[in-house]
């Protein structure tokens, strides 16, 4: 089998990306979040109290005629950026872009935070981590790419996010039309869970390239990358007017300021982020104060490659046995 699904951005920053899913008997159709740095499939419900719903579209199981209540079971979930979403537990047929499931466990939210409730693109999130790192109790739950894994052609599923553009999620295959040369394959650190692989260092602009491990994860579910303070400076050093700001909770700079491009390596190959992706966005709506889209980890205890720096590239999840990530230009 293989699958494959558009990935659409939210917003005119590429804040997030959602893909289309559907679940039950007859087909539920909801926009969800390809999270790759956490394993939980949950979704805005039924069960979900109607003033935390702001036009997100919802999963009635009661609805469907293949819907099963996981008796006794229930998650609850805390994200970096400090959201949260906790409920109960169905399984039900779920399918994405051709791939179907039959016994998919779907978490049904029965709370959600603020900022859930305010991303009115997004109808819950789709773990693609691995499964350690579900939440469900007592017993955790397969991520949709686990219990698809076995009737895959191929145990893989790749990602293609673009910059205000659709882009791909495909499951099962690795499309050549997507990337151009040759995928560069680096081992994964599957603990705890997350897609961590180590970089082999970095260039700010036309500088010279500085060979030094850095071992962060790839994360769709982020947008920024997040990378350690003294790399981040360097790099902002060459962006007049910057500073790091604690009012706004990161690097800010005049949006008429040049940006150098960020470069990152894997293994032997190099990927050359673009000023663009990491002039991020206005701290506000026609201001002229630009939020980074390269920012420092030092608060997170883990260095995260988010959206800004997946769209710069075609990567692989080979969730073969041991895993490895790869990365391609495109
Ligand atoms: C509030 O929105 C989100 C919070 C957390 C994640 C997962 N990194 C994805 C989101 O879209």
């Amino acid at each position: 089998d293989t699958g494959s699904a558009a990935a659409v951005p939210i917003d005119d920053v590429d804040i997030a990306y959602v893909t289309p899913v559907t679940i039950g008997t007859p087909p539920q159709t909801l926009q969800l979040d390809f999270d790759t740095g956490s394993s939980d499939l949950w979704v805005f419900s039924s069960h979900t109290p109607a003033s935390q719903v702001r036009g997100q579209e919802i999963y009635s199981p009661n609805k469907s005629s293949t819907a099963k209540l996981l008796e006794g079971h229930t998650w609850s979930i805390t994200y970096g950026d400090g959201s949260a979403s906790r409920g109960n537990v169905y399984v039900d047929n779920f399918t994405v872009g051709g791939l179907s499931v039959a016994q998919q466990a779907v978490q049904t939210a029965q709370q959600v935070s603020s900022s859930f409730t305010s991303e009115t693109n997004i109808d819950g999130l789709l773990g693609l981590g691995f499964s350690t790192l579900n939440t469900v109790s007592p017993k955790s739950q397969l991520t949709f790419f686990d219990n698809a894994k076995a009737s895959l052609d191929s145990p893989v599923f790749t990602v293609d996010l673009k910059a205000q553009a659709a882009g791909t999620y495909d499951f099962g295959f690795i499309d050549k039309a997507k990337y151009t040369g040759e995928i560069t394959y680096v081992p994964v650190n599957t603990n705890p869970g997350y897609w961590t692989f180590t970089s082999s260092g970095y260039a700010v602009g036309s500088g010279s390239f500085s060979s030094q491990s850095i071992t962060g994860i790839a994360d769709t579910g982020t947008s920024l990358v997040y990378l350690p303070t003294a790399i981040v400076t360097a790099y902002y050093r060459q962006v007049s007017g910057a500073t790091n700001s604690r009012n706004y909770g990161g690097y800010v700079f005049p949006c008429s300021s040049a940006l150098p491009t960020f470069t990152f390596g894997v293994g032997d190959a190099r990927f050359t982020i673009p000023s663009s992706y990491i002039s991020y966005s206005p701290i506000a709506p026609g201001s002229s104060t630009c939020f980074g889209g390269l920012q420092s980890s030092s608060g997170l205890g883990i260095n995260i490659w988010g959206d800004v720096a997946l769209k710069a590239a075609f990567v692989v999840f080979n969730g073969a046995n041991p895993p490895t990530i790869g990365w391609a230009k495109k």
